[in-house]
């Protein structure tokens, strides 16, 4: 039994032989990458999913306009939520739910993106008893469709300055839901433009003429039957967007639109009816909804880059371009070390993008049941981490795809190729969920309150405990035996100490000359967010050595180390500056990394194939010709090309109208 369990009759036979030589089992390191019991599920879902035609996409999405994009979808959702007691074992589970969507639907978007990513946690996590009873349970069992409407056409980052406002009315019992000025228009809400008939509307609670800033309240608009918008609401689709284009985002207006005072999501704020304003115990309890998205959003990155991986390492074995010896025959263009080098970081981040996203996941539902009760310790920390998080892992993955497609030169720009679509999908993630630059400053907040405790010899936290040890002047990369490459991991956190404690200690000198805090801060805002990555790449080698270490498996332990150990070596080369600053690392010791990281390269070429198998995408999930299991491209290539729209006919109208006539005017003139 071959080790990697992708080969099958009928494969292209360079691809097979490649799968041959792995070291590892797949299966086993799938385990490691999603949980055994998850990848169980992903692979028996995704079978279920082949045989059932009617979650099939009925033609290539790329050849779609939108229109037929969010009708194909729609028709695909409601298909999938008619099937999913046979396909899945729980329904409930979001994961499983999310790889069901992933392979019958896709990442285009759908009606339920919203409804199920931020609707449904806001209302956990916000609505008290009896509104749970009201709205989660009808959310959940797809009673209405619901969107998280929030931002405005004005402000995203800024919430303090939201203009939608709520105020009560104690006559009636209700508060009054209004747009004041176009600005204040609600712009972006996935699902909202076409699909939902609910939202949970951010919007300032005034009471007696007085604001208590924004909550959150359920509105209903549009009508259950005729899906048209109600009285005192203005709603509609955005326009297309750079991708995502299943998913019709959209605006929200209300004039003066009425509703109970029990619409505003009350476990926590609460208003009676006398209009007595009660306090959540936490001022940002209310922000639930974006910390969920931001801790999903970690893992389903990893996967948008491991699908991009997976395209361009398969291609890139298949692909045969040049000679590396005069004579001997085109070369497979993955045994370029360029090629090798672009692509072998990527894979590695992937992996640690994964695991991470699995270590927020488990943090935030630490934090979920200790809101519970009532209890809010850990929630800085985790927006803390999800804040550093989420922005460098969007940002690292899209600059990784960027590099996947660019790997599979001329093809990797088709969108045949699937990284088009993924990369639009992905790169969004850098914005929504809170701007990049935005959320890295508000780690940056957490880190310098952090040295604030360090000073006092006391911990902020467990993320930021490192803070507390001696910094060491010199670095033993290359000096003792590689071992584990503790000297490595060591250079991260050396990195990521120094900067945070320079630019605390800059923040003080300016203010001790008599800068406001403030404007101190403008004047490093650089350096903060500077210090905010460096935090959060110590933060993900830390989290893949965790995993590595935890690996009981040898072959698979063995595979796993030489990416992370490739990630450590990419990862000091990419930030090396922070160290030869201080001259914390010598150039003799940047030439060892360099050159360990190219021995990392070839240690890890054979098994490049197995790395990328065993992220187990099934061609329908992986939607990527060039990244077909089997490696038969170039067929494949020809065959999509004919179903482009433009190939209906030999000659399309345009030529008639525009083309013909101006050459027959030109061929005219020139025979006068
Ligand atoms: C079909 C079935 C499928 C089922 C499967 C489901 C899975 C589906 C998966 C995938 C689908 C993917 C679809 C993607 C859809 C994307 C949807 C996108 C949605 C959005 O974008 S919603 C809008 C998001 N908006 C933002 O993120 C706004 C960003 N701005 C902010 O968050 C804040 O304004 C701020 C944090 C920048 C600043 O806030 P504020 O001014 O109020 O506060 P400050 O003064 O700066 O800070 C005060 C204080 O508060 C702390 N703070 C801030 N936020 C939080 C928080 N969230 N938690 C805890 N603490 C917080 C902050 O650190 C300060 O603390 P200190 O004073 O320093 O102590
Ligand atoms: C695909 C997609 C889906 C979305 N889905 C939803 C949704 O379902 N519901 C919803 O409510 N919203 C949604 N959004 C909106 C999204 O949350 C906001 O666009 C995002 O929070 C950024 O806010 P903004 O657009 O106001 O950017 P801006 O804040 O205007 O950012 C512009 C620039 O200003 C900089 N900047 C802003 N403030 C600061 C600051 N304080 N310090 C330093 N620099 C600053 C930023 O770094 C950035 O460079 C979605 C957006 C996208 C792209």
């Amino acid at each position: 039994m071959p080790l990697n369990k992708e080969i099958q009759p009928g494969d292209n036979d360079e691809l097979t032989r490649e799968r041959l030589q792995a070291t590892f089992d797949t299966q086993q390191m799938a385990a490691a990458l999603w949980g055994s019991d998850l990848a169980r599920k992903r692979r028996e879902l995704a079978k279920k999913v082949d045989k059932l035609t009617v979650l099939h996409d009925s033609k290539d999405m790329s050849f779609m306009t939108r229109e037929e994009k969010l009708s194909e979808n729609a028709r695909k959702v409601v298909q999938m939520f008619a099937h999913v007691a046979d396909i899945v074992e729980d329904p409930s589970d979001d994961a499983e739910m999310f790889h069901l969507s992933s392979n019958a639907i896709g990442h285009e978007g759908h009606p339920f993106g919203v409804h199920f990513v931020m609707f449904i946690p806001a209302l956990k996590a916000q609505a008290d008893d009896e509104q749970r009873e009201k709205w989660l349970m009808p959310a959940l069992g797809l009673q209405l469709i619901g969107t998280y409407a929030q931002t405005e056409l004005g402000h995203g980052t800024n919430l303090r300055a939201l203009e939608t406002m709520a105020t009560f009315d104690k006559a009636t019992d209700e508060f009054v839901i209004h747009t004041p000025t176009v600005t204040a228009l609600k712009w972006w809400p996935g699902s909202l433009g076409k699909s939902s008939n609910h939202a949970v509307v951010s919007a300032n609670l005034i009471i007696d003429g007085k604001s208590y800033g924004h909550h959150n309240f359920m509105v209903q608009i549009r009508d259950e039957n005729t899906h048209k918008p109600l009285k005192g609401i203005t709603v509609g689709d955005i326009g297309p967007k750079m991708a995502y284009n299943a998913s019709d985002n959209g605006f929200l207006g209300f004039d003066h639109h009425r509703i109970p005072r029990r619409n505003m999501l009350m476990r926590h704020a609460k208003v009676d009816k006398n209009g007595v304003y009660t306090k959540p115990p936490h001022a940002k309890i209310g922000y639930s909804a974006m910390v969920h998205v931001r801790s999903v959003m970690i893992g389903h990155q990893g996967m948008f880059l491991g699908s991009a991986s997976t395209i361009a390492i398969r291609y890139s074995l298949v692909r045969r371009q040049g000679e590396i010896k005069e004579g001997s025959g085109e070369v497979k263009i993955l045994d370029y070390q360029t090629q090798q080098h672009r692509l072998f970081p990527q894979l590695a981040r992937a992996y640690v993008f994964m695991f991470a996203g699995k270590e927020v996941r488990e943090l935030y539902q630490k934090v979920l049941s200790d809101m519970e009760k009532g209890e809010t310790t850990l929630l800085a920390d985790l927006h803390a981490l999800t804040s550093g998080l989420k922005s460098v892992v969007t940002h690292l993955c899209v600059a990784g795809m960027e590099q996947c497609r660019m790997a599979c030169g001329g093809h990797g720009y088709s969108r045949a190729s699937g990284i088009p679509e993924i990369w639009g999908v992905a790169v969004g993630g850098c914005t929504y969920e809170g701007e990049n630059m935005v959320m890295l400053l508000q780690l940056a907040r957490y880190l310098m309150k952090a040295v604030k405790e360090t000073k006092k010899g006391k911990s902020l936290g467990r993320l930021v405990d490192y803070l507390l040890l001696p910094q060491d002047r010199h670095s033993l990369i290359g000096r003792v035996p590689q071992g584990e490459y503790g000297p490595h991991l060591a250079a991260f956190e050396h990195i990521a100490r120094r900067q945070i404690f320079k630019v605390a200690d800059e923040l003080t000198k300016l203010q001790d000359k008599g800068m406001s805090k403030e404007i101190a801060w403008q004047k490093k805002a650089v350096e903060l967010q500077r210090a905010a990555r460096l935090h959060t790449r110590f933060y993900l080698a830390a989290c893949f050595h965790r995993k590595v270490q935890s690996v009981v498996d040898g072959r698979i332990r063995e595979a796993l180390a030489d990416l992370y150990h490739l990630h450590l070596n990419y990862e000091l080369l990419d930030m090396v500056n922070y160290a030869l600053e201080d001259a914390y690392l010598k150039a003799d010791q940047v030439d060892f990394i360099r050159e360990d990281m190219y021995r990392l390269l070839e240690t890890i070429r054979p098994n490049a194939i197995s790395l990328v198998d065993a992220f187990e995408f099934s061609d329908r999930e992986l939607r990527s010709v060039l990244g077909r299991r089997d490696g038969h491209v170039y067929e494949n290539l020809y065959k999509w090309a004919k179903e482009s729209e433009l190939n209906r006919a030999d000659v399309l109208p345009y030529f008639d109208k525009y083309l013909k006539p101006m050459m027959l005017a030109a061929r005219q003139r020139s025979n006068i």
